[in-house]
């Protein structure tokens, strides 16, 4: 498994913004947004190119394009802030949904909705999760996508706990990994030290 960490300077600087316990809703959206554009653009470095001939207004010259559009899969709530900025990014794209709640006290993933394409064979899929923590939502997404026959998954995750990456590669499942930081813990409550508290509450509002 393959755990790229961007730590450009404007990714350090969103991320502070966003770990910032004064910054509110709109401005955590707005910096979990640029800070997306990043982390999808190192994300895609290595994605494989089209050529085809185009003519610019002076030569004739060789274009590119990505040639295996991706499915991006936003992880509800939290992860749909991600989702607008990947889009634009990869307008050739389609979009699955998958919606998870952890149990507070298990800190399992309750599923509450599936929206995948039933057939993933040689798609490339970006999994979009602000963050991963025990890594349990991560594992219980990828599961999905492998049983649709995805074999080249890569999971977007603003902040990554060392337990979630540990637990992903331990499950062995057809995964890299492209994070702005991996923190230093999880707490008793399960939660990303120091982190930024919960993604889906600071985007959207506690429920
Ligand atoms: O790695 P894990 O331990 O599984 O935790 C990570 C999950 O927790 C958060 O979602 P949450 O369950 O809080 O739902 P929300 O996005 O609706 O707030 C986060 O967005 C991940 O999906
Ligand atoms: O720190 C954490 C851990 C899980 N989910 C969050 O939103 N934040
Ligand atoms: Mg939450």
């Amino acid at each position: 498994m393959d755990v790229r960490v961007v730590d450009h300077p404007l990714a350090k600087s969103r991320l502070s913004t966003m770990r910032d316990a004064r910054t509110n809703s709109a401005a955590f959206r707005a910096a979990l947004q640029e800070l997306t554009l990043m982390l999808i653009y190192e994300a895609t470095r290595d994605a494989e190119l089209a050529e085809e001939p185009i003519h610019t207004p002076v030569a004739k010259t060789t274009g590119y394009r990505i040639a295996k559009p991706p499915l991006l899969v936003p992880v509800l709530r939290a992860g749909l802030g991600m989702a607008d900025q990947a889009h634009r990014l990869i307008p050739e794209a389609q979009m699955g949904f998958v919606g998870l709640a952890r149990d507070e006290e298990t800190l399992q993933p309750t599923p509450y909705l599936e929206s995948l394409p039933a057939d993933l064979t040689g798609i490339p899929v970006l999994v979009l999760d602000p963050m991963l923590a025990t890594g349990g939502s991560m594992v219980h997404t990828i599961e999905l996508l492998v049983e649709r026959g995805a074999t080249d998954v890569t999971a977007i995750c603003t902040l990554a706990a060392p337990e979630g990456v540990r637990r992903l590669e331990e499950a062995g499942l057809p995964v890299n990994v492209v994070t702005a930081s991996i923190d230093d813990r999880l707490n008793e409550s399960g939660f990303i030290v120091p982190g930024l508290g919960d993604a889906g509450d600071r985007e959207y509002g506690a429920v």
